[in-house]
């Protein structure tokens, strides 16, 4: 038998940064930094169908929406529908005062041409350009050495100094990204921004972006960290310089590495809403943003309807947004199973009755509400769900505040139904069960024929109705709060019922002119069975004797 070769061995680990006096570890970013939406030129290129004019205007007007101050818009030189929306951005005076809109490029000089005049009388743009700098690049895509690769980018530079003197009445702003910069040896990317820079001659008053890609992500993040900071503390004139970071995801940590960035000295960073992009795609900045503003950084971005900004990228990327996404996601808000559902639950009264500024419930770093999500569907109920689960929904949906035992009475039942039909139960289904097993909506064998209270001369409570069961009709009269007990002894002196009552809760349901009360009965058979009785009417009296003639057609079945 031939031994398999390990196929591991077709890869290396990527080498380490030689940083041993690394900072970035033990800061914490404390401010929101700048934010590059990338949707309609990183994000458009990698998408099967790329947007036409109507997706990229509707994804735009939704970027100004949230708060973005700088857009990608397009790759202007890629063809008449990346060229002329960005011109009709300009030519239509669509883009806001305070939105600076970007352009990317190849460092090739028609190509930047173009890029220009599509912008050319906006009052204020950048233009991108970019050339890889990394080794498999350098040797397979450009077949170029290193001082070469340097000049393409200097090069560059001269064309976007020239093409800038073109049209004076933009203020321009220049970008400068060594593509493949993760990949590439830090030493050879601070060389060609250094490059670029000498031709720009950025100022702090006037400084240059210099955006340092992972273009494919190829290591842990603490080492793009380490990238970035030893490229900040080594770049000269770093303060005419804004550093910005361009993450993908193809190791799933696109947001680790931008966040670990940021730490390492980034003032800038670039990204797609919910993640989309080339392969795995790029940092997802609703992700980077709310994660921010979950450590009490305003990140100056506005998600408060999530799903508004959801349907729209959805809609003009033709992809959906995965159900687990971070913060957007269908289900990140949903607890299925017991132990999360109860947690929650008691998270939701106890921020209640703290009623304090401070979100802290278990199991969710982020108030939904902040999102504009209800808290309807936090819980949600199938067979991995616990009495608290349905216990939320009741209460959601009825306003039914089921005392504890009860719960746990009406458990089973609810689980028997969640086994049966084998998939999540709706707020219906989980109403039909409670009014089937508690019998709601049947036909009474005891009734309440009548009921009235008042209070006594001294001021107690007096009470008396009549209680019928098939034609028969009984008296039932009290004071004081003896009322659930006057009810009991009644059903059993004068119809041979007899329960021990347990347990009795009642509350207010609903307000203003919807306002009820209900009551919950616990009871005991003379045959040790439990029953449990409920009652829903206009006081709190006579939904407890409701409850309790409820609690009695349930014994005497
Ligand atoms: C990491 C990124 O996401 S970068 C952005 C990538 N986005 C896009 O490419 C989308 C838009 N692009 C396009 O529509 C087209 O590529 C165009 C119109 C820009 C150019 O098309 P073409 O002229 O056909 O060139 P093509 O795209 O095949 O590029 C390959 C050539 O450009 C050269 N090139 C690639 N990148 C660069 C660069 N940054 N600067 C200069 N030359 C470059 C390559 O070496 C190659 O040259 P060769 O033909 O001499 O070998
Ligand atoms: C052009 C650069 C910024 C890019 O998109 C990348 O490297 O991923």
């Amino acid at each position: 038998m031939t031994m398999l070769q390990d196929p591991s061995v077709k890869y290396r680990p990527f080498p380490q940064i030689n940083l041993p006096d690394r900072q970035w570890p033990s800061r914490t970013i404390t401010q929101a930094p700048r934010w590059l939406s990338t949707d309609l030129r990183d994000g458009n290129q990698s998408l099967i169908d790329p947007m036409g004019a109507e997706k990229k205007t509707r994804f735009f007007d939704l970027l100004v929406r949230i708060g973005l101050k700088e857009i990608e818009v397009g790759f202007p030189s890629a063809g008449a529908t990346e060229y002329d929306f960005i011109r009709g951005l300009v030519d239509t005076g669509r883009i806001p005062a305070d939105v600076l809109v970007q352009v990317l490029t190849q460092s090739r000089e028609d190509l930047i041409r173009t890029s220009f005049e599509s912008l050319a009388g906006a009052p204020e743009a950048i233009v991108h350009v970019y050339n890889a700098v990394s080794p498999l690049w350098r040797q397979v895509v450009f077949g170029l050495e290193k001082p070469q690769i340097r000049e393409i980018a200097s090069q560059g530079a001269k064309y976007l100094r020239d093409q800038a003197a073109r049209f004076p009445q933009t203020k321009w702003h220049f970008e400068y990204s060594p593509e493949t910069f993760s990949t590439a040896e830090v030493d050879f990317s601070i060389e060609c921004c250094e490059a670029v820079m000498q031709v720009l001659q950025p100022t702090p008053e006037h400084p240059i972006i210099l955006n340092l890609p992972a273009t494919v992500e190829a290591a842990t993040p603490n080492i793009y960290a380490d990238q970035i900071e030893y490229f900040c503390r080594n770049l000269p004139n770093r303060e005419s310089a804004v550093i910005s970071l361009h993450t993908h995801n193809d190791r799933g940590t696109g947001v680790a590495a931008a966040e670990l960035g940021l730490m390492a000295g980034a003032d800038r960073v670039e990204g797609c809403l919910f993640g989309n992009g080339e392969r795995t795609g790029n940092c997802c900045l609703v992700t980077v943003a709310l994660n921010l503003y979950t450590q009490g950084v305003n990140p100056g971005l506005d998600f408060s309807d999530i799903d508004e900004v959801i349907q729209t990228v959805e809609y003009c990327n033709q992809l959906p947004v995965p159900a687990r996404h971070p913060y957007g996601g269908e289900l990140v808000y949903t607890a299925f199973s017991g132990s999360h559902q109860d947690a929650i639950k008691k998270g939701f009264a106890a921020q209640e009755s703290r009623n304090d500024q401070l979100w802290s419930v278990p199991y969710l770093p982020i108030d939904p509400a902040d999102l504009g999500r209800s808290y309807e569907a936090v819980i949600r109920v199938n067979s991995q769900s616990g009495k608290g689960g349905f216990a939320w929904v009741i209460e959601q949906d009825q306003g039914l505040k089921l005392p504890k035992r009860m719960q746990a009475h009406f458990s089973r039942h609810v689980q028997e139904l969640a086994d049966e039909l084998g998939r999540e139960l709706q707020a219906g289904d989980i109403w039909d069960v409670f009014r089937k097993v508690y019998r709601i909506d049947e036909p009474q064998h005891f009734q309440l024929l009548d009921w009235d209270e008042g209070r006594a001369a001294d001021g107690t409570r007096v009470f008396a109705g009549k209680i019928g069961v098939n034609g028969q009709e009984q008296s039932v009269s009290g004071r004081g709060n003896g009322l659930i007990s006057s009810v009991a002894a009644t059903l059993r002196d004068s119809f041979g019922v007899a329960l021990e009552v347990r347990d009795y809760t009642e509350h207010a349901l609903g307000s203003g002119s919807d306002a009820r009360a209900a009551a919950y009965v616990e009871c005991v058979t003379a045959t040790g069975a439990v029953v449990w009785g409920v009652g829903i009417d206009e006081d709190v009296a006579t939904a407890s004797v409701r409850a309790m003639l409820s609690a009695a057609n349930s014994a005497a079945r």
